[in-house]
């Protein structure tokens, strides 16, 4: 924390409340409501749950937005887990609904803390980034000390208000961080999935057109563009927040009907080829026209399959049929973990960021699975805690424990896959009592000498050598043949001869305006070496995506610069540029030498490895190395 905070902090602690003054607006009224509501900035956090009857209601009357947001949700925790944010959904009054944990939470006691249920509101928890945005209705930061309550000190957060079909608010969405990231992609992305929301719950509507309208020259599809939801006799009945503020008196709008605010009625909307989704012209009564299509007629499927007819949608990565891409060989194993997976664990290996949680996701889907996918990242639960997350504990079964006790991990993928990712760092002792699960397909929770009946697929995922751990004692062999009973290698993003099919899906899916590639960035990607693999490449994409001009092409100087200083890079575009066969040539021995250093270097000097991977034998490697060292052009 800043000095500058402490000082305020210990100024308004003492009752000095004018020194809230020094604090964004947002903030320094949530300090002042909670300094009246004599919430205390120190002294031990109790955390406050919703009771399970009162919360199983909760989600009852949050029914319509939870399965709304659902994909919204998953998809931008997808997103932003990488980077360390957990994601978490309140209904309006700040009780968590759904929360997504991210998988490097250091803080135990926040980690179990931050379940469903969890109240979240000013009084129980003073200043949070949910509760800003839930009282000012405005997407909000929270960062560190500005938290009333010291124990969130270590946090950085921000939430967007969630909007109903009416502009009404109803939810709030907010994303963690225990690092401080000032990233104004995730939360550009936070405040797009909010939005996508309350564009869903419009589509979701019943017996309703849907209408979207461009109030400039941009494209169909954008995320700002107007929504206007109209009954089939032409009462408008719902409306998004970019519409409400472009009609601006969102009250008198749904007294209004539709040639109350247009110059034609409604049959414009629902002759057959403005019903078919082709564009038309809407002209106000002021005179100005604006291009509009239909998006949903009430006839339309439902809302899953209306999701996929938004025009620019960012796709949900597991319902992609396809995770493979132009990777043959990982396509026929994924088809087959699918068919497998019913009868035997799947096991997923590969470097971090390849994918693996993504393919297990669709193995899940592609199985036809109608249970839950529940996943858990064994190397983020601190190992106290591993052990009641997976089996579950009764109530009272040790000091901390929920007074209602918890069902585990394990027994809600009852009849679901259960994914258990870094596998290779669960706890030896754990290791045990998995096997011993896999075995019995029963689980008895902590404190309990009750066993139940569990039935579920498993999938696992590891980047370590899980039989270099057996080797040194760190893995159970008999637990590893239990899981590896159909191994899937998933290969290192340099590797793989599809990247830049995988570029354009990332383009297709996440990227708001950036759809392709420029020549120069295709060969980037080609080149690059990409040690964090899939999700280093998504990153540097979204950055463009965030960071670059309107134009829809990705450019070399719209990459983080670290990117387009990559040398060997740099030379193979310069060789691809180059016109004169003598400076192709001298590029193309530079771009070499720096591939062979590299290699070299990668392998930590082992000539014989470096050789292979080079697909060379040692002694040309020797030859060319002498000539590099004494200058000479390589050949
Ligand atoms: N097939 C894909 N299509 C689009 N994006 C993908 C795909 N595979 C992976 N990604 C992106 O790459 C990132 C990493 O994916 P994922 O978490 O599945 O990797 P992982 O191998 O499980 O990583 P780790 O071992 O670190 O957990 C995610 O942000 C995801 O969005």
């Amino acid at each position: 924390m800043n000095n500058e905070l402490s000082v305020i902090r210990q100024r308004f602690n003492e009752g000095d409340i004018q020194v809230a003054n020094m604090l964004p607006g947002a903030i320094r009224e949530s300090w002042l409501r909670c300094a009246d509501q004599t919430v205390r900035m120190s002294g031990k956090l109790e955390y406050s749950y919703v009771r399970p009857d009162k919360l199983e209601q909760l989600k009852y009357q949050n029914e319509e937005l939870l399965t709304v947001s659902n994909r919204h949700v998953e998809q931008l925790y997808r997103a932003v887990a990488g980077a360390g944010w957990s994601v978490l959904l309140t209904d309006k009054n700040c009780n968590a609904l759904q929360v997504r944990q991210a998988n490097r939470l250091s803080n135990a006691r926040i980690a179990s803390a931050f379940r469903d249920g969890v109240m979240l509101n000013e009084e129980n928890v003073g200043t949070t980034a949910m509760s800003c945005a839930v009282n000012t209705k405005q997407f909000t930061r929270v960062f560190g000390g500005e938290h009333y309550k010291e124990q969130h000190n270590t946090f950085h957060c921000a939430a967007a208000p969630v909007f109903d079909h009416m502009g009404r608010l109803c939810a709030s969405l907010d994303i963690t961080n225990e690092h401080s990231i000032n990233d104004m992609a995730v939360f550009y992305m936070l405040e797009t999935c909010a939005r996508n929301i309350q564009k869903s719950l419009i589509l979701n509507l019943s017996d309703t057109y849907v209408i979207e309208i461009i109030p400039s020259s941009g494209q169909f599809g954008d995320i700002t563009n107007l929504l206007l939801a109209i009954s089939p006799d032409g009462k408008m009945t719902g409306c998004n927040e970019a519409a409400s503020t472009f009609i601006s008196d969102q009250r008198r709008f749904f007294d209004t009907w539709f040639d109350g605010l247009f110059s034609s009625d409604i049959g414009i909307i629902q002759n057959r080829r403005a019903a078919s989704g082709e564009p038309f012209y809407l002209t106000l009564h002021s005179g100005v026209t604006l291009a509009s299509r239909v998006i949903s007629t009430p006839s339309s499927p439902t809302t899953e399959d209306r999701g996929s007819e938004e025009v620019r949608p960012a796709p949900v990565i597991a319902s992609v049929p396809n995770t493979t891409f132009g990777d043959e060989q990982l396509a026929r194993s994924v088809e087959r973990g699918a068919r497998v997976l019913n009868r035997l664990p799947v096991m997923l290996y590969g470097e971090s960021g390849v994918g693996k949680e993504v393919t297990a996701r669709h193995l899940h889907d592609a199985s036809q699975c109608q249970g839950k996918f529940i996943s858990i990242n064994c190397a983020s639960i601190p190992e106290n805690l591993i052990e009641s997350e997976l089996f579950g504990y009764q109530a009272g079964a040790f000091t901390g424990a929920d007074k209602k006790g918890f069902k585990g991990r394990i027994a809600e993928a009852d009849k679901g896959t259960l994914f258990l990712d870094e596998i290779g760092d669960m706890p030896l002792a754990l290791q045990s009592r998995l096997l011993r699960v896999l075995e019995t397909r029963e689980v008895s929770p902590l404190g309990s000498s009750k066993e139940h009946k569990v039935d579920f697929q498993l999938i696992c995922a590891t980047n370590v050598n899980l039989e270099q751990a057996i080797e040194e004692g760190r893995f159970r062999q008999d637990l590893y043949f239990r899981l590896k009973g159909f191994a899937i290698p998933i290969k290192p993003l340099r590797e793989r001869d599809d990247k830049l099919a995988i570029a354009q899906t990332i383009l297709a899916a996440d990227c708001q305006y950036k759809q392709q590639l420029s020549a120069e960035v295709s060969r980037f990607i080609e080149c690059y070496n990409w040690p964090g693999n899939i999700r280093e490449l998504r990153n540097v994409l979204l950055y463009a995506d965030a960071i670059g001009d309107d134009s829809q092409t990705v450019q070399m100087d719209e990459l983080p610069e670290e990117y387009q200083t990559c040398q060997s890079c740099v030379a193979s575009t310069a060789i691809a540029n180059t016109s004169t066969p003598a400076d192709s040539g001298r590029l193309l021995d530079q771009a070499s030498q720096d591939l062979i250093n590299r290699v070299v270097e990668d392998c930590s000097g082992n000539m014989s490895l470096a050789a292979k991977k080079l697909g060379i034998s040692r002694a040309t490697l020797y030859r060319k190395l002498a000539k590099d060292r004494s200058g000479t052009a390589l050949n």
